[in-house]
Parts: structure tokens; sequence; C-alpha cells
């Protein structure tokens, strides 16, 4: 119990101090929380002894008042201090693991852990931000409570404040039994909700090939068991709780009950007189009461130590720029040096050689699967390469940091993932500074200023997520316009394969002839003209580089690059002449 103010106290650095305060406070609260009690105590003592006076009257029902204003006044005080600290800790936090997740190696992002990442960000941050204030306020309450009444009761009676101390031992040794079952039981109900989000996130996202593929029935089947799972899971960490709060109740009844036999044989053999037994029951009361709200409130407190314990371990995933510098570069020519390159046991790149001058045009040219992607990727730094160097402006990408890396680096996709937010803001993620007059010079320079103004809201109209609310042309344009905006020396580009219609593609071109002026650009390249026009082109074939020169060097000698280009005339006089036959017919 103490464990998670603890934790909470350290992950709340610089605001520590203010929840350490709202502890005092809230420690103040509790023993004016006790005044009217001795009141009561103290009222009755004089009714007995008959010498009750007015005087006395004004005097307990003033303090009383004073004591229940103090506590508002504190309640109050308790409560600036601790609800706005939350919210500003969690804030912090959001931002901090956000931070921390662009610097993770990309093989980190796998299907099981994104169901991880989702479940801590949403739900685990949310419940420990929602609870936890209220929590450590009401355990302050309750040991205070408990103390003051333990030590009233030793004034009063030493017989019964030593039975009510062992009873509030053995019921705090059980609650600690509840705590430590809570915090198993928390650990593989946290589990299971990763399940649950990454099942329906598969599911959400897969929508379109399910209901293609007519897999609706299967893939909510999984969906249904994964949620059938986390059911039993609640179920089973209810029923495992029953026993262990029915013992802890037990101690507190039996406590209560030998407390009041043996306030009650005191009083009848006259040691112990009857106001005195009154507030002895109103007491004990009051170390129960308390503590069983903790008990209640122990799954909840294990479940947060459960969620604080996931995002903690997200939050120790290493980052790959750990040891990197924050570096300006000043020249933009890139190098591999013997580069070799495996996706976990899965080698794609080997022993790969080569220098793209500043300011030049290179053409990444293979099949399918034969590790174009990848070296982009290596670029710009997503993934460490296991041997070799791959260096940008003359030095080692380990060397830097992913931040001073990627300032100078532009990346255009074919897979283009916009925002959902305006379209305005989605174009200025490649300038978050810009004004709306340089979105608007970007977004005409990329050629799709004409579609946005035509739209009802214009730059205002909001995007859905992955911009699915947009042709792939429009969305490639408009990731264009941000790369625009963004005026890194370095772009990498991903020409699109899939056929978009000419007007939609003679746009697309001139906006990345706006784009690449006076870059060093690296384009996987589909189109017969970039390849052509290219100062270098990379031939590759199975992760190994084959051939390097330009158009006429490669063309000239024999080889794959020959073949390649044989191929893709024949592929476009064949598109060509079905296109013609399509008009025809
Ligand atoms: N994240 C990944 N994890 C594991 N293997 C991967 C990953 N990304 C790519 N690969 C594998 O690495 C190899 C090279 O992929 P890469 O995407 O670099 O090829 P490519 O030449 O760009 O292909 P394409 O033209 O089809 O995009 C392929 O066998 C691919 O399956």
């Amino acid at each position: 119990m103490f464990k998670i103010i603890k934790r909470v106290l350290k992950l709340a650095g610089n605001f520590s101090r203010r929840l350490k305060l709202a502890m005092l406070v809230s420690f103040v609260e509790a023993i004016f929380n006790n005044t009217p009690f001795f009141m009561v105590f103290y009222t009755m003592i004089e009714i007995i002894e008959g010498t009750l006076t007015i005087n006395d009257i004004w005097f307990i029902t003033s303090v009383i008042i004073s004591s229940l204003l103090i506590q508002i006044i504190l309640k109050r005080i308790i409560y600036t201090l601790q609800s706005g600290t939350g919210f500003e800790i969690f804030a912090r936090e959001r931002i901090k693991i956000g931070d921390r997740l662009k610097r993770y190696p990309m093989g980190y992002f796998n299907e099981g852990n994104l169901g991880n990442i989702s479940a801590v960000i949403t739900s685990d941050i949310n419940f420990v931000e929602m609870h936890v204030m209220n929590i450590i306020d009401k355990v302050v309450m309750a040991y205070v409570n408990a103390a003051i009444s333990v030590l009233f009761l030793f004034y009063l009676d030493y017989r019964l404040a030593l039975i009510s101390t062992i009873v509030f031992l053995l019921a705090n040794f059980s609650l600690r039994k509840i705590f430590k079952v809570g915090k198993k039981q928390g650990r593989t109900r946290q589990s299971t909700q990763s399940e649950v989000v990454t099942a329906v996130l598969e599911y959400v996202r897969g929508m379109s090939v399910i209901k293609s593929l007519n897999l609706t029935g299967d893939k909510a089947r999984s969906v249904k068991k994964a949620f059938q799972k986390f059911r039993d899971i609640s179920i089973a960490m209810e029923r495992a709780f029953v026993p262990l709060i029915f013992r802890f109740e037990l101690w507190f009844a039996v406590g209560i009950a030998s407390t009041i036999l043996m306030a009650g044989i005191s009083v009848n053999q006259g040691s112990l007189s009857l106001p005195v037994m009154l507030i002895v029951f109103i007491f004990i009361f009051r170390i129960y009461v308390p503590f069983q709200f903790l008990s209640t409130q122990s799954a909840e407190i294990r479940l947060m130590e459960a969620c604080l314990d996931r995002y903690q371990a997200l939050k120790k995933i290493d980052i790959i720029d750990e040891d990197g510098k924050d570096k300006s570069l000043n020249k933009y020519e890139i190098e591999f040096s013997d580069v070799s390159f495996a996706y976990e046991q899965h080698a794609v790149l080997k022993n790969i050689n080569f220098k793209i001058p500043e300011k030049s045009m290179t053409a990444l040219v293979g099949a399918s699967g034969s590790g174009k992607t990848t070296i982009a990727n290596l670029i710009a730094r997503f993934w460490d390469v296991q041997q070799g160097q791959v260096k940008v402006g003359g030095i080692d990408v380990k060397k830097l940091t992913c931040d001073s890396l990627l300032r100078n680096i532009s990346m255009v996709f074919q897979n283009v993932y916009l925002f959902n937010d305006t379209i305005l803001n989605n174009i200025r993620f490649g300038n978050p500074q810009a004004t709306e007059a340089e979105v608007i010079v970007a977004a005409k320079k990329a050629r799709c200023h004409r579609f946005i103004s035509e739209l009802e809201a214009g730059y205002q109209t909001v995007v859905e997520e992955g911009g699915s609310s947009l042709s792939g042309g429009e969305k490639q344009r408009i990731s264009i316009a941000r790369a625009i905006l963004k005026d890194a020396p370095i772009i990498l580009l991903d020409e699109a394969t899939a056929s978009v219609d000419p007007e939609n593609e003679k746009h697309i071109q001139q906006a990345i002839n706006e784009l690449v002026k006076d870059k060093t650009l690296v384009v996987i390249a589909h189109r017969l003209s970039t390849i052509k026009n290219s100062d270098q082109i990379l031939v590759l074939e199975s992760g190994k580089l084959i051939q390097q020169g330009n158009h006429q060097q490669l063309l000239a000698g024999d080889g794959k690059y020959k073949d390649f280009w044989q191929q893709r005339l024949e592929a476009k006089s064949w598109q060509i002449s079905r296109a013609e036959s399509t008009v025809k017919s």
C-alpha cells in the first residue's frame, strides 16, 4: 500500500514536493477529523459528572464547527495540491513515453507489442491517473485515524487498547495478503488485456481484408475468445479475493466483539465508566471503517501497481540512439561500407558498399524483396546494422541521435499515413513552426493547393485517421507538401508502383520535381524516366549489390540491369498497348 505511494512520489520528480505537502495536509486533516469525537467524549463526561454549563456548550459547539470548517479548507488545499499535480505528472509521462517510443528500434513495433503499447498508453496511464491521488489521501487518512484511535484507547484503558492493537496488526497482516494476491492477479489481468487490445487492433485494421475474404466469422471468433478470456480472468480475480476479504473482516469482527465484551465486563466491575465505554465503541469503529474501505480498494491498488509495472517496463526498453550525440551535419553524402543486415534471423543485406555524393540522384532498382526499402530504412536509422557502417555526412549514423539525423532527412513513402487532424496540421508536421502562409506555399509546390481549396473546409478539413477520406494520389501529394515544408537536404523517396490516373501522375511528378531540387535524393525507382535520369543506379539482387553505374554505363555492359531494363520496356509497351486497345474497344 505504501509502495504505491513511494512509486508515485518517485515518478512525480519535481512535483513530489507538492505531493508530500498534500500528504502532510492530509495528516493534519485526519487529526481534525477526530476532533468532534473528542468533543462528544468531553460532553458525555461533563453530563455524567453534572458539570456541563452553557459556556461549555458554546465552547464544544464552536470547536466542532471550527474543526469542520478547518477540514473543509484543508480538503480544498489537498484537492488543489493533488488533483492538478496528478494530471501534470501523467501528462509529462505521456510526452516522455511518446519521445522514447520514436527512439525504439522498429523491430520493437511488432504486432504483439502494439497491443501492449496501446494498452499502456491508453488504459494503464489513465487508470493510475484517475485513481492514484484519491487512494493516497485515503491511505494517509486510514493510518492516521487508526494511530490516533489506538493511542486514545491506550489513554482510556490499556486492556482495550491492547486488544484493538492486536486485532489491528492481525487485520493489517491479512490486508497485506490481499494485496499480494491482488498483485499476481493484476499482472495476469494486464497481459490478458493486452491480448484483447491486440486482437481488436488486428480485427479493425484488417477489416477490408476480412470482409473481402469473408473471414468475419473466424476473426470475430478470435476477438470473442480474447474477450471471454478477459472476462474469465476478471471473475477469477474477484473470486480469489472473497475468502481473503472474509478473513480480514472476520479479524475485525472478532476484535470489535472482544473489545465490546471486555468493555461491558469492565463497566460491570466498575473499572470503566459508561461514557468511556461509549467512546470506546465509537473509536473502535473509527479504526475499522477506513481499513475496510482499503480492503475493498485493494484490487484497485494492486491493479494500479501492475499498470505502473507495465508502464515502467515499456520505459525500460533500450533506445536505439542511447550513445548518439546531437550533432549538426554540414555535408550530406551517404556511404555504406561493408554493410550486412538481418531482421532478427533473416539475413537481408550482404556486404554492401556504395557512395552517394551530395546533391546527386541515386536510383535503387531490383526485384521485390531484394532489399531496396531496407537500404532506405538503414539510412534513416530505423534499424541498426549488425556489420559495417552507414555514414551520413561523413558520420556513422550510430554516433548521432535519431533526432539530429532525421532533421536532415525527409521520407516520402508509397503508403502515406495521415493523422486524424486538419490538412493544415498534417502538412505542418513537416515543420511545426511554419505559418499558415508557408504551409500554403508548400502545398502549391506539391500541387495539392487546388484540390484542398475545393474542399468545403479547405485546409481546416479534418482527415480521417490513416487518410482514408482522400485518394491515394492526393495523400501522396500531401506527404510531398510535408517534405517540401521540412526542406531537409536528404530525400528518401519510394516511387508509387500502384497505377494512378495520368492526371494525378503528372501532378505527383511535378510535386516531386519541386521537392528534390538541390537535394541528395535516394529513390526506390519504378519509373523508367526516373531510373534513366539518375546520376547513379544501384542494382540489387537478393540483398547483394550486383551492379552500379549510370544508365548508359550499365546498358553498355551485359548484366542484370540490361535484362531488367528490357523487361521494364516490354512491360511498359504492354501497358500502353493494353491501354490503347481499351480506348479502341
Ligand atoms: N520488418 C521486417 N521484418 C522482417 N523481415 C523483413 C522486414 N521488412 C522486410 N523484410 C524482409 O526483408 C527482405 C527485403 O525487404 P525489402 O522491403 O527491403 O525489399 P524491397 O526490395 O524494398 O521489396 P519491395 O520492392 O517489394 O518493396 C524481404 O525478404 C522482406 O520480407
